[in-house]
């Protein structure tokens, strides 16, 4: 019983344990799920915003380089009869650096590279022969040129733009050029770093070399991009978006986008760490309208599993109490909602009917006379048993077929059986509710007549000794029984036992005074 109802809290605990894990599971599944998409709509959402802002930054330095190209070229073809006049150059020398703000400073040099008009003045350039990277390249390509960062005559780290002067014969006169010094305030630092961005964010512009050519931080101008996982893609594509790890090691969301005429390409990056903060919000507001929904599931769980085990737990009761006389019943009465337990609860009945049914015939022929069908000695000493402790008064009919053996010898035994059997059903008819008849001895028969004196129990006994001798039994025609008779009640002080033997011993008595009579017992009846 206890290990049973051990089993039984072990098993409420396991479906308590199997609502509260399915649960959890689930939420945190879908908590899960739900952190993985809104992580990967910001990732993408935020690369996306960047690469629309490289795009629209690197239009914009488009339009820039573009109308800084056409400047120079429109004012070039103005100067080839000017070049031999110094101060209508160093005019458009200066007009170009302080009416366009494009460009940090302006030269204008002749074919062989000698500088005819600088601004600003301050520059000291006129008359100076320039060999630098820029000037070099536009004396030998005499076309429109933009070069790559290098360091200037005076040492500033530029990138030049030129056009050739040509006279009206198409003769090479010299070059107009314009340098933008990456690591002063300049044109590309007006137009980018207007849109520098708070949380970690930041625009910077690389040429096809990797070498920086506008950063937020001035020192890294002119430096070469390395130690970043993803800046060879971007430089081989003209425009994107990526997660990447920067030069500090810290993951990145970039958007690019190449400037077409230069090649130069425009990143702009955000922290992949500030990007996720408003995560944390979201995530807060998920769980906060989620919670509840999990909290009724779990509950709705918890309670259909209890409904599950419930049947099963109230068979199991049953079955430790199958011999209760109204476990039938009990049994029946318990609500099976699904299958598998009405299944249980019909194979518990037809069990229940079986045993019932078993333990019946085998209380039966525990009890009974199987030739007779009479009852034994056994259950007769039972019911004296039981009459005696309930203080019920009796009166004992000791009954002896006379000459029985003969019987059995002149129509054998089997005839000797039918008499016996005959003789049961003649008693039976003497039997009231709470009488018993028993077979007692071979052919020794015992009638107990509950609360019966002695003076009726021996009318009883004269009535029946007369009913059999009248009865004609098949084949062996008339027979004769001898009876003793005896009594109890709780005030005599012998005992059932002796009440029976003090019946045998007036049976004898009877049998000694000639047969065919009944004698009611000596001593204290
Ligand atoms: N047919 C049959 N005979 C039985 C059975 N049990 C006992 N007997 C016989 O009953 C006879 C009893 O004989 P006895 O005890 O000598 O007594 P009796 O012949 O009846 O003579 P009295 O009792 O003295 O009148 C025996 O022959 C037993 O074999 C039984 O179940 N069937």
């Amino acid at each position: 019983m206890t290990a049973l109802k051990s089993t039984f809290l072990k098993l409420n605990r396991l479906i308590l344990f199997l609502a509260l894990s399915a649960t959890v599971l689930t939420f945190i599944n879908s908590f899960y799920s739900n952190y993985e998409v809104q992580k990967e709509q910001l990732i993408l959402q935020t690369i996306e915003v960047n690469r629309a802002y490289a795009s629209k930054l690197s239009d914009t330095t488009e339009v820039f380089i573009k109308s800084s190209q056409q400047q120079l070229s429109y004012t070039a073809n103005s100067l080839y009869n000017s070049m031999n006049d110094d101060s209508r150059l160093q005019e458009e020398a200066n007009r170009l650096k302080f009416q366009t703000d494009s460009f940090n400073s302006v030269v204008i040099s002749d074919a062989f590279g000698l500088t005819h008009a600088a601004s600003p003045e301050t520059l000291d350039l006129v008359g100076r022969t320039l060999s630098s990277a820029g000037s070099v390249e536009a004396l030998e390509e005499k076309k429109a040129l933009i070069s790559s960062p290098y360091l200037s005559t005076l040492k500033n780290l530029i990138v030049f733009l030129s056009a050739p002067i040509f006279d009206m014969n198409g003769s090479y006169l010299g070059f107009l050029g314009g340098s933008i010094y990456l690591k002063s305030p300049n044109i590309l630092s007006k137009i980018l770093g207007e849109h520098y961005y708070k949380n970690g964010s930041y625009i910077y512009v690389i040429d096809q070399d990797k070498q920086v050519l506008y950063h937020p931080e001035k020192s890294r101008i002119g430096s070469f991009v390395a130690e970043n996982n993803g800046i060879d893609e971007i430089v081989a594509n003209k425009e994107g978006g990526m997660l990447l790890t920067n030069s500090k090691g810290i993951d990145m969301l970039a958007g690019y986008s190449t400037i077409p005429s230069t090649g130069w390409v425009v990143i702009t990056q955000s922290p992949l760490e500030s990007t996720l903060v408003p995560l944390t919000g979201i995530m807060e507001k998920v769980i906060l309208r989620t919670l509840p929904l999990a909290l009724a599931v779990f509950l709705f769980i918890w309670l259909f599993a209890r409904a599950i085990s419930k049947p099963l737990q109230q068979l199991a009761d049953k079955a430790r109490s199958l011999d209760s006389p109204t476990v039938n019943e009990e049994i029946e009465k318990i609500h099976s909602w699904y299958v598998e337990s009405l299944g249980l609860k019909r194979a518990m009945l037809s069990g229940v009917k079986l045993i019932q049914s078993q333990i019946g015939d085998l209380k039966r022929d525990a009890e009974t006379d199987p030739l007779t069908g009479a009852n034994n000695r056994r259950a007769f000493q039972f019911r004296l048993k039981q009459l005696t402790l309930l203080e019920v008064p009796f009166s004992i009919l000791a009954l002896d077929i006379d000459y029985f053996k003969r019987i059995n010898d002149s129509y054998g035994h089997s005839m000797g059986d039918e008499v016996l059997k005959q003789q049961t059903k003649i008693l039976n008819r003497y039997c009231r509710e709470g009488d018993m008849v028993a077979r007692t001895g071979g052919e020794e028969f015992v009638l107990l007549l509950k609360e019966t004196s002695i003076e009726d129990a021996f009318l009883v006994a004269e009535r029946l000794r007369i009913a059999i001798s009248e009865e004609t039994f098949d084949v062996v025609g008339n027979i004769t029984v001898s009876i003793g008779v005896s009594h109890w009640s709780i005030s005599k002080v012998i005992s059932a036992e002796k009440t029976l033997s003090l019946a045998d011993k007036a049976l004898y008595q009877a049998k000694e005074q000639g047969r065919n009579r009944c004698i009611i017992a000596n001593g204290p009846i």
